[in-house]
């Protein structure tokens, strides 16, 4: 299973400049592809293109290996390729807004209905998309009655019910309380090893720290920094120049080295700081 981006343009109708230029991009199997950049740099484009919701000016949008939109016909116009929704699904930005049904389990069920699922197989989709994410005990409950975290979690399952082969997600954890988020970023963990390959946008960098196998920097809709999230982070100066900031960790260490001398090499997440400076404290005593 895969997303991929190649040479990938994105131009609105009428727009002086392509939203996303010339992007080649790859999200693997089993791996969470995290993709960053400043505000209208193009990632909700990219990730709209590369689910195959809008037609590529130009390049090609891959899944799992073949182009999400294809020229038939004797006009030669762009169709979407049948059987998208089962290859990838698609969580937008905010998904709790299109919940609409009395209950989760209704809600969930409304996409593999869609699809052409018979009742009985909806429900059971529906049943096991809630297990996935660990909610199948609000099933019953209406979506209304949830907390913003609960309601984002029933949306993702609207989508994962549709058995989708990857996922695309854009900026999940928004919007979220803390424990919103962590119950939304766990899911996106279990299911990153659960499912092909997972792209998701986020502005938050701990999130990307700690979720991402690999980043992806946009800026003007291009492709500017890219790899693991150890090669990338660390490169605070192009990712300041290009509008963005630093995993909490990082920053923090930076601060040490720059203020107080002390070295507790380039860490990205808070445990990774901890065990960084656990180490400083124990080095002298056992030394001692
Ligand atoms: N429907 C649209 N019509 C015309 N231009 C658009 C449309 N949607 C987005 N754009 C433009 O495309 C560019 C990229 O927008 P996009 O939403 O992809 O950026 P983004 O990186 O996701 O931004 P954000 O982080 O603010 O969500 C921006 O210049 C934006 O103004």
């Amino acid at each position: 299973m895969s997303l991929a981006a190649r040479s990938l343009t994105y131009r609105y109708p009428d727009a002086p400049f392509p939203a996303v230029d010339g992007v080649d991009l790859e999200a693997r199997d089993g791996r969470v592809t995290c993709l960053l950049g400043a505000t209208g740099s193009g990632k909700s484009t990219l990730l709209r293109a590369m689910a195959g919701l809008v037609a590529p000016t130009a390049g090609e949008a891959l899944v799992d290996g073949a182009p999400t939109w294809v020229r038939r016909g004797v006009l030669g116009r762009p169709r979407r390729r049948p059987g998208l929704p089962r290859a990838v699904g698609y969580v937008m930005q905010r998904p709790e807004r299109q919940l609409f049904a009395a209950t989760v389990a209704e809600d969930a069920a409304f996409g593999p209905r869609n699809l052409g699922a018979t009742d009985a197989e909806a429900a059971e989709a529906a049943e096991a998309a809630l297990g996935l994410l660990g909610i199948r005990h609000l099933a019953c409950r209406s979506p209304f009655e949830l907390s913003g975290g609960q309601q984002r979690l029933a949306a993702i399952a609207g989508v994962l019910a549709m058995d989708p082969a990857n996922l695309v997600l854009d900026e999940p954890m928004a919007a979220l309380d803390p424990e919103g988020r962590a119950i939304v970023r766990d899911a996106v963990a279990h299911l990153a090893s659960r499912r092909g390959a997972v792209l998701l946008v986020t502005h938050d960098m701990d999130d990307a720290a700690s979720l991402a196998a690999s980043v992806a920097v946009l800026d003007r809709g291009r492709v500017a920094l890219s790899g693991s999230p150890a090669e990338v982070f660390p490169r605070s100066g192009e990712l300041r120049r290009l509008g963005l900031g630093l995993p909490s960790a990082l920053e923090a260490a930076h601060l040490l080295r720059e203020r107080r001398g002390v070295d507790v090499g380039e860490p990205l997440t808070l445990n990774a700081l901890a065990d960084a400076l656990a180490g400083l404290a124990r080095g002298p005593r056992e030394g001692a």
